[in-house]
């Protein structure tokens, strides 16, 4: 079992590059199964084990994936027929697998996917993604592990309203409308820069989506969407993971490619924590302070205080002066890695949706486990200020949304290596356990 050892103490300076966004990667490969004709190419693709499982789920379906890891860019053709199912062997590994339902739906008529279960943030049901689809004229039936969707001839446009702005439901939605006969206008619908990156491909696609950042999305459906050119913006939590690993290493880092307009939260957070940040030509610089000050955050969605930056931040605020408490509102069970946190020392106490951090703590190096993606990287955070050793398992976590997040570190002056259960350093690497040569991809 591969392990991240940190020895903390280290100041972090220097240069990083954000890599493109996860949560917009994802959702462009399942709209890529739209189109009927042409071919698209897709630049600025992270090297991610989640990538390599999306790409899986739609090669399995029939689609030609071309992964040049080395250049960042997928190739995709899906003007084959196409295979409308998505087993749980994939779903498993990534909820993600759910995007395909719209687009196979719209452009079949026909999709199946296993039900994704719960994960260890949260039960995250698909409801509202199978209502909007009821709304468009779809059948859709659960059971037996499944969701099978089907609709005769075309979807049809509505007005449908999202009793919360998900995510997942407002890109799953807006692409099966994408096809649909007629207006489609979904309503309290998610504002994250991940969605406004969705429309923008889906219209380089011959789509036409309107309204994409606000909270009504208006789509007239077309007969058919072509494929396309498109760049995947950056990725937000990564550069946030960043900011506070300069913020709590009482650091200096440049972190090329952020975008501000993604991060007022967290800025606004950061500042009142006493943290230094400019935006410079090439990104955002972070500066660390002598002493931080506690604050209180409450994840939202966009634009309010994002829940993918919740652990980090918990990570940030238990070195601050002070009393400190956030409150998770978007999911109901994001606080697993609380327990790792305790193992190094943290005083903390949970009550109800929110956990109250008496700061500073004398936060001390120990063996813990990543709970999710965002839990790895916030336990390699307090690694890097914790007196000794750190030793952060379960990396399988961390693959799926950070490229080499060890490496860039070191990078900056971390004290820190990948090592495999002899003790011997790895280059991390990305290994989906599906038997193609695309699946495995070694990062240089
Ligand atoms: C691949 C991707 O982009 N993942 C992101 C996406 O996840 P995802 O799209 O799954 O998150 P949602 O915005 O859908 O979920 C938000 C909340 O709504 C609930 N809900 C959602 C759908 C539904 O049909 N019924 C329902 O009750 C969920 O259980 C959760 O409590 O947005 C989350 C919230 O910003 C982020 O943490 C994830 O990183
Ligand atoms: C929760 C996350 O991702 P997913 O929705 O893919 O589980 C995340 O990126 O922090």
């Amino acid at each position: 079992m591969e392990k991240i050892i940190v020895r903390g103490g280290h100041q972090l300076n220097g240069t990083v590059k954000v890599e493109g966004a996860k949560n917009a990667v994802l959702p462009v490969i399942a709209a890529s199964l739209i189109a009927s004709e042409g071919k698209s190419t897709i630049t600025e693709v992270p090297v991610l084990a989640d990538v390599y499982t999306i790409n899986e789920v739609i090669r399995n379906m029939n689609a030609e994936v071309n992964f040049d890891s080395n250049n960042n860019t997928i190739n995709i053709d899906a003007s084959n027929e196409l295979k409308t199912e998505a087993p749980f062997e994939y779903v498993r590994k990534m909820r993600a697998s759910v995007l395909v339902l719209g687009p196979l739906l719209a452009r079949y008529g026909h999709a199946k996917v296993a039900m994704p279960g719960g994960c260890a943030i949260g039960s995250r049901p698909i409801d509202l993604h199978l209502k909007g689809f009821e709304a468009m004229g779809a059948e859709v039936h659960v059971g037996n592990g499944f969701v099978e969707a089907h609709v005769n001839g075309r979807l049809k446009g509505a007005k449908i309203y999202l009793d919360m702005p998900s995510v997942g439901a407002t890109e799953n939605i807006m692409m099966a409308a994408a096809l649909a006969d007629g207006k489609t206008i979904i309503e309290n619908c998610a504002k994250e820069p991940e969605i406004v990156d969705l429309a923008n491909y889906l219209n380089k696609m011959g789509a036409k989506v309107i309204g994409a950042g606000t909270e009504t999305i208006k789509i007239e459906g077309v007969e058919k969407l072509h494929g396309a050119e498109h760049s995947i913006i950056p990725d937000r939590v990564e550069a946030g993971t960043f900011m506070v690993a300069a913020a709590i290493t009482g650091g200096n880092i440049l972190i090329e490619n952020a975008v501000s307009e993604h991060l007022r939260s967290v800025i606004s957070k950061l500042e009142e924590m006493n943290v230094k940040i400019t935006e410079e030509n090439e990104g955002i610089r972070v500066i660390g302070p002598e002493e931080l000050k506690a604050t209180d955050i409450k994840t939202l969605p966009h634009p309010g205080f994002p829940t993918d930056m919740q652990s980090q931040m918990m990570s940030l605020m238990l070195s601050a002066h002070g009393t400190s408490v956030i409150t998770e509102t978007v999911f109901e069970n994001r606080f697993m890695h609380v327990e790792e946190f305790r193992r190094m020392n943290a005083k903390m106490k949970i009550e109800g949706r929110s956990v109250i951090i008496e700061g500073p703590s004398d936060m001390q190096g120990a063996e813990v486990a990543a709970t999710d993606l965002r839990a790895a990287a916030a336990l390699i955070l307090s690694g890097l200020r914790a007196e000794g050793l750190t030793r952060v398992t379960e990396l399988k976590h961390l693959d799926r949304g950070y490229v080499d997040l060890s490496g860039k570190l070191a990078a900056l002056g971390a004290d820190i290596e990948r090592v495999d259960e002899n003790g011997d350093t790895v280059k991390p690497f990305v290994q989906v356990d599906f038997k193609t040569e695309n699946a495995v991809a070694e990062l240089s």
